[in-house]
């Protein structure tokens, strides 16, 4: 049963169900049978479950959307993105357009029986997960989607609700507003509409300010859809970029900093098309919303300077990962890497007579897979020095490299990112000065911390103290229930810190948590004569214990 409930976003859960709806014929049946808890299965049912999960199957979205010639948006920007997420996308093609960077010139739209016989070809046979909507340029589109859904069940709907072009051309019709409405939107396991598109949708509001995007979502939601998102990319109000998600529950305020571009067009397919591809595999909604903003905003970051054709607005580059700057040096943050993590102590390295590279060195000799630079004594010129020397240490072996609460320094440096607490600089500015990939960690000591740092776009949380500690003066043990209690509040990968050493850390990782990724240690490495040996035995012992709790540590929230 372990395997069933690493799936059980309500999302995936959904999707388990659609297994069994195909026989039943319809989505209402589909989301009937989504009551059903996953401990209630008999036993034949969970065989299904995990042969549709096998691992030759790949992730799928089907894009049914307008093709771009200028293939920032429509068709193509699905495709790409869909690539660069590392899912399969396969195209139901509704329109042709002629679009460059100075608007759109022609739209053709296809016939509805070519249509509806492309979704049948892909839907028939492909095993699609999750469909996604772009440009529908007629009523009888919008109908023909309905009717091969239902005979065609997926996980998730995803209904990007294109109707004007961001240079101003109409894409679909006032006709086809009401069928919208009344047909698309109850369908949808989200909508994202921009400000222009939520305002036609709920017949010409005007939307200005947050909390008119806030009402919006609430009345988008009224029609229909399971989630919202409003995207507030345009508001003139703000000078982040805010959007607001409504799962009819809660509303979530996701913000990023404003980039500075005009590359901008297609980036509404791409948010789209992003949470529609992380839903296919397997990501519960607001995750899926996060990771897509965050892709959306580090694609504007990247394409920002590119020069392509002559009009106002440029195509966004959704390939940035094949050509990152630096990209020799940058060091992805993987939750994994927070297994072994060594926290230097320039007060420790003194009293052994270790220089700080020579402690790095041995840290990662026997094993740590991060490293943070904690020089509490430091001056800032030493400082940086330090860090370069231990930048070059840590590069050559692939380890990541973070620096403690100097954002400067990890700046000037090119660290690969930061760890800050509660009292630090706050994690929304870090993200502001480091930009979208680098790494930044917060400490947590509650449920609400760990909660805020997730919205303010971290990577992962530091918890502790899980015991008394000498390294950090008047630090709150919150003792192993607190520890647990943070990570199951968490949607961040967790590290544990405080007091860790070889006699405790078994105890620490046999809490069995899914995203207890590992244990962060300054004395029990630093604080000895031979950092490597420390170090390793370290790594030995929560590699045994890795092995003993199986699966549970080594998944990715
Ligand atoms: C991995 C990790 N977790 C927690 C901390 C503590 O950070 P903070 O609360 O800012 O305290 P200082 O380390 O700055 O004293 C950490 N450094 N690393
Ligand atoms: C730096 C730090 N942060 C903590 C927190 O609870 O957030 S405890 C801590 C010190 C950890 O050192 P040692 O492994 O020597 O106990
Ligand atoms: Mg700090």
């Amino acid at each position: 049963m372990a395997f069933f409930l690493s799936y059980s976003t309500p999302i995936a859960h959904h999707k388990i169900c659609t297994v069994f709806s195909s026989k039943q014929g319809s989505r209402h049946a589909v989301d009937q049978f989504g009551s059903v808890t996953l401990k209630a299965m008999p036993e034949e049912m969970a065989l299904i479950v995990t042969n549709g999960s096998s691992n030759n199957k790949i992730p799928h979205v089907l894009t049914m959307a307008g093709s771009d010639s200028g293939a920032g948006a429509g068709i193509q920007a699905d495709l790409k993105t869909c690539a660069a997420r590392g899912v399969f996308c396969s195209t139901v093609i509704t329109a042709v357009t002629a679009q460059n960077t100075l608007g759109v010139q022609d739209v053709s739209i296809l016939p509805e029986e070519s249509v509806a016989a492309q979704l049948k070809s892909v839907l028939s046979d492909m095993h699609v997960d999750v469909v996604k909507t772009g440009m529908l340029p007629s009523t009888a589109m919008v109908k023909i989607l309905h009717d091969s859904l239902k005979q065609f069940p997926v996980q998730a709907l995803v209904v990007d609700p294109v109707m004007v072009s961001t240079s101003g051309h109409v894409l679909a019709g006032s006709s086809i507003l009401d069928m919208f409405r009344q047909d698309l939107l109850p369908m949808a396991d989200i909508v994202t509409p921009n400000i222009k598109e939520a305002s036609v949708l709920l017949g010409g509001v005007q939307l200005e300010t947050v909390t008119d995007m806030r009402s919006a979502a609430k009345s988008l939601h009224d029609m229909g859809p399971r989630n919202v998102l409003v995207k507030g990319g345009d508001l003139p109000s703000s000078s982040d970029a805010v959007d607001i998600f409504f799962d009819g529950k809660d509303f979530y305020e996701l913000r990023s900093s404003r980039i500075q571009t005009r590359n901008t067009h297609g980036t509404g397919c791409t948010m789209a098309s992003c949470i529609a591809a992380e839903l296919a595999k397997g990501s519960s909604m607001l995750s899926a919303v996060k990771v897509a903003k965050r892709y959306v905003e580090t694609a504007l970051e990247y394409g920002k300077g590119i020069n392509i054709g002559n009009g106002p607005q440029g195509p966004l580059d959704h390939m940035f990962k094949l050509k990152r700057k630096n990209s020799s040096k940058l060091r992805l943050f993987e939750p994994s890497d927070l297994f072994l993590y060594a926290v230097t102590d320039s007060g420790m390295n003194k009293k052994w007579g270790h220089s700080i590279t020579d402690a790095v060195k041995a840290a990662i000799e026997g094993g740590a897979t991060i490293v943070q630079l904690r020089e509490k004594d430091a001056e800032t010129g030493e400082f940086l020095e330090a860090a370069k020397s231990c930048l070059e240490i840590c590069r050559a072996h692939n380890t990541p490299l973070l620096i403690n609460d100097r954002v400067d320094i990890a700046l000037a440096c090119d660290a690969d990112g930061v760890h800050v607490g509660q009292s630090d600089m706050p994690v929304n500015t870090v993200r502001a000065l480091l930009g979208p990939e680098k790494i930044i960690g917060v400490s947590c000591k509650t449920p609400e911390h760990a909660l805020k740092a997730w919205a303010d776009g971290a990577d992962y949380i530091g918890s502790g103290g899980v015991f008394p500690t000498n390294t950090k003066a008047n630090n709150r043990t919150i003792g192993l229930d607190g520890l647990k209690t943070v990570c199951l509040a968490s949607k961040l990968p967790v590290v544990a810190i405080g007091g860790i050493n070889l006699s405790n850390a078994r105890s620490v990782m046999e809490l069995g948590v899914v995203n207890l990724k590992g244990v962060a240690v300054v004395s029990a490495l630093f604080d000895r004569e031979c950092v490597a040996v420390e170090t390793r035995k370290l790594h030995n012992l929560l590699t045994e214990n890795v092995a003993n709790v199986g699966s549970a540590v080594t998944e990715d929230v």
